[in-house]
């Protein structure tokens, strides 16, 4: 089975929607200026809500061969859940993914697994591909309980998943401690838990369905640092913070094999 590798670039809370278009313009012009082949690997941007509009106009209007997704978005559709955003209305705006249960959310707004699963939910009910974040801070590793932790997650986190929903599912793979902090994990530990949640989902659903899920790595990446860390058998693509705000670099990320 081949994965087509999926380069995502997670803006988090930076690039208002003027910025916003200014950036994704400098991408499409940085990969197109060097003959990016997009059947090599599907580019992704999540921009804060406030900048999907305005993605989603560039998109659309110069054809770009770029997709986009939200950064969350509620386990609800609709009704008084103040400040929430629903899969329907990033599915309205094209959106093709959404990020599920980034550590950012699960520190800062105490998002359980429970909270994820539902949102998983949401997120297939809205024709939108989770992009489920896992992974495990500095005490587990150091532990030496990082994938047994980062399982746990995961199984809580896809609760009542069918095999049907199973085989589009994105998941990443962010080491708390890599995020943000400039330690990149090893290639070697991002095949180590790419492949433990590989063969979770064989467990749990079948090996041929866990064939198709995308694993992707994030945590720090860098151009340097991702043909290596692509090169893994069952790493499928990189979640990039930091590197994706500038678009040579984001780039260059996307032409890891080139
Ligand atoms: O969603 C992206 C990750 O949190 C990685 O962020 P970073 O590349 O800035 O470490």
């Amino acid at each position: 089975m081949t994965r087509k590798p999926l380069i995502a670039g997670n803006w988090k809370m930076n690039m208002d929607h003027t910025e916003g278009v200014t950036l994704l313009q400098k991408l499409a012009w940085t990969l197109d200026d060097t003959n990016f082949d997009y059947d090599t690997a599907e580019v992704a941007v999540f921009p804060p809500f406030t900048g999907i509009r305005s993605v989603q106009s560039l998109v659309d209007g110069d054809k770009l061969n770029i997709v986009y997704g939200g950064q969350d978005l509620s386990d609800q559709d609709s009704g008084a859940y103040t400040g929430d955003i629903s899969g329907v209305f990033l599915n309205k705006l094209g959106a093709t993914y959404v990020l599920v249960g980034h550590s950012e959310r699960r520190t800062i707004h105490g998002e359980t697994d429970a909270v994820c699963a539902a949102k998983v939910q949401a997120a297939y009910r809205n024709e939108l591909v989770p992009v489920l974040c896992v992974g495990e801070g500095l005490d587990k590793r150091e532990a030496g309980q990082h994938v047994d932790f980062t399982l746990e997650q995961l199984r809580g986190s896809i609760e009542g998943l069918t095999a049907e929903q199973a085989e589009t599912l994105v998941v990443a793979y962010e080491p708390v401690w890599a995020i943000g902090t400039g330690k990149v994990a090893t290639a070697a530990d991002a095949q180590e838990m790419s492949a433990a949640i590989r063969a979770e989902l064989t467990k749990l659903y079948s090996a041929e369905i866990a064939d198709k899920v995308r694993v992707l790595y994030g945590g720090s990446v860098k151009a340097a640092s991702a043909p290596e860390i692509m090169g893994e058998q069952d790493v499928d693509g990189v979640l990039v913070g930091g590197a994706s705000l500038d678009p040579t670099e984001f780039a260059n990320i996307a032409r890891f094999n080139a």
